[in-house]
């Protein structure tokens, strides 16, 4: 997220809202003038910009002027005098969002700021709604229904479980569920429900009133709220705690719900889209899912096969990546030979289209020449291929896929991933970091493998909250795998799970 920037010719005004801004965790870029923070958006914008209307030189209604000319989404915040009344309506009739009458409470700023901040950002996930959908790719009949049930479900409301692997491409459906229904023009909002603190959740979706809880300095709109008219996509929806899938059972049965700490019922006018990579029936055998709540979601059901099921796409699929991460690169797009993608097309992919998408990001920079052969594959790929037990091992899933199955079966489904390859999960960001380190400093090109994945496994590990199955999924690794580079790069903190 972009810095919040506060203009004002006074020190001490900058300086209370930076510190109070810095309480909620929100960075804050200061001015002291109207025409430095013209001249900054040369190079740069924020997410909410925050000024006094009378400064020297050029004033706050110029600022305002000026941002809405460029970038009308930015939502302005105008500080005026406390009797100010037509600096008031000039800031409005300007395009302000709101406007502070001074001397204000601080706390009632930040909550001002807050809100401007939720509008700022339920901005830009309309914008990503409508046109940064990417493409899904996929030829396979399994695909092809896929695309079939995204067709028929799209003009409906109803709520929509995606279940299958992790890196199968569950989100980028949740997203063309949207992209194509009649509340493409409003956000898609998307949670991963295993990735935020238990602690956090029920604030994270329903939002908070001021002072519902320590640290709850300002009013804050949820999910839910934020993606009021358009679509909130929870993901990993196994993993939600019992007590909030209770909460999340009342919403969408009724339609309603609270702020944490408030007392006024809201109403939520939004679709429901979950995924998930377990076995929900086991949970709930398990009790740890609600059986109401698996049936509410479970309305209908849509089924991503994995890639080992649809090893067909590999091609298509690879050509894309490499040229996307060619384009993102700024080099020209590299080619697989017929062995290569031959050999590519035979793996068992356990982390999936992520998996590829991360192994096409790894050629893109590693492989020597345009023309890409076996041997300039990660050598751990070749290397677990080539000792695997031939014929590859057997799929136990059928190919067939999607919608509607039965409610309540998982016909197919399959469970965690089998052991594969590991060397192709750096993502785009990391690849080009070591890339251009590796330009400047060719000796680190020897440890930089080790740092990474070191400096990657903990990540991983970070966002599973130590579950090391989980870590290794995410990554596209194996749990064998997982296991031993966590021995061998001597990381701490990691479970069983
Ligand atoms: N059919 C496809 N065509 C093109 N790109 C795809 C396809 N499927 C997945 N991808 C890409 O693969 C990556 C992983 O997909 P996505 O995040 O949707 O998977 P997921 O099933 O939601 O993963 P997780 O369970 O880990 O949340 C994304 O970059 C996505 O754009």
């Amino acid at each position: 997220m972009k810095p919040i920037w506060i203009v004002d010719d006074d020190e001490s005004i900058r300086w209370v809202l930076e510190k109070a801004l810095a309480r909620e965790n929100l960075a804050t870029q200061s001015f002291s003038s109207a025409r430095d923070a013209i001249q900054a958006l040369q190079s740069g914008t924020p997410q909410v910009l925050v000024s006094d209307i009378r400064m020297p030189g050029a004033s706050g209604l110029e600022l305002l002027q000026t941002v809405k000319a460029k970038h009308p989404g930015i939502p302005v915040i105008i500080i005026t005098a406390f009797s100010d009344l037509d600096s008031a309506v000039s800031a409005f009739q300007g395009g302000a969002f709101e406007y502070l009458a001074k001397p204000f409470d601080v706390d009632k700023a930040v909550e001002l700021i807050r809100r401007a901040l939720d509008e700022s950002l339920r901005e830009i996930d309309v914008e990503q709604s409508a046109a940064q959908t990417p493409e899904i790719l996929g030829q396979a009949p399994a695909m092809q229904d896929v695309f079939r049930a995204i067709g028929r479900l799209s003009q409906s409301n109803v709520t929509v479980l995606i279940t299958g692997e992790s890196g199968s491409g569950k989100e980028l459906v949740a997203r063309a569920l949207h992209k194509h229904s009649p509340r493409a023009s409003q956000p898609f909002v998307a949670l991963n429900t295993a990735a935020i603190p238990k602690d956090l959740l029920e604030s994270e979706l329903f939002g908070h009133e001021r002072g519902a809880f320590t640290g709850a300095q300002a009013m804050r709109r949820g999910r839910f709220e934020q993606a009021e008219g358009g679509t909130l996509f929870l993901d990993e929806i196994g993993d939600m705690p019992l007590d909030l899938q209770t909460r999340l059972l009342r919403v969408l049965s009724d339609g309603h719900f609270y702020r944490v700490g408030g007392h006024q019922s809201l109403k939520a006018n939004v679709r429901v889209i979950a995924a998930t990579h377990q076995n929900l029936e086991h949970r709930v055998r398990e009790g740890l899912f609600r059986e109401d709540l698996y049936h509410r979601l479970n309305v209908i059901r849509l089924r991503l096969p994995s890639l080992r099921e649809r090893s067909e796409d590999i091609p298509i699929l690879a050509r894309h990546f490499l040229t996307q991460s060619g384009r993102q690169l700024g080099v020209e797009a590299k080619r697989l030979s017929p062995q290569a993608m031959q050999f590519l097309s035979q793996l068992e992919f356990a982390g999936n289209v992520r998996q590829l998408e991360n192994l096409c990001n790894w050629i893109t920079v590693m492989a020597p020449g345009q023309t890409v052969e076996i041997k300039d594959l990660p050598q751990d790929l070749v290397e677990e291929r080539t000792h695997a037990p031939q014929p590859a091992q057997t799929l136990s899933a059928p190919a067939s896929a999607a919608m509607p199955l039965p409610a309540g079966s998982d016909a197919g489904y399959t469970a965690a991933p089998a052991e594969a390859s590991n060397a192709n999960w750096i993502s785009l960001l990391e690849v080009e970091a070591a890339h251009m380190l590796a330009q400047e400093q060719p000796e680190v090109m020897d440890i930089l493998g080790r740092q990474f994945e070191a400096a990657l496994i903990k990540i991983a590990l970070k966002h599973t909250h130590g579950r090391k199955n989980d870590a290794a999924v995410r990554l596209g690794i194996g749990r064998n795998t997982i296991t031993r580079k966590i021995q061998e790069l001597g990381i701490g903190g990691a479970e069983d799970d």
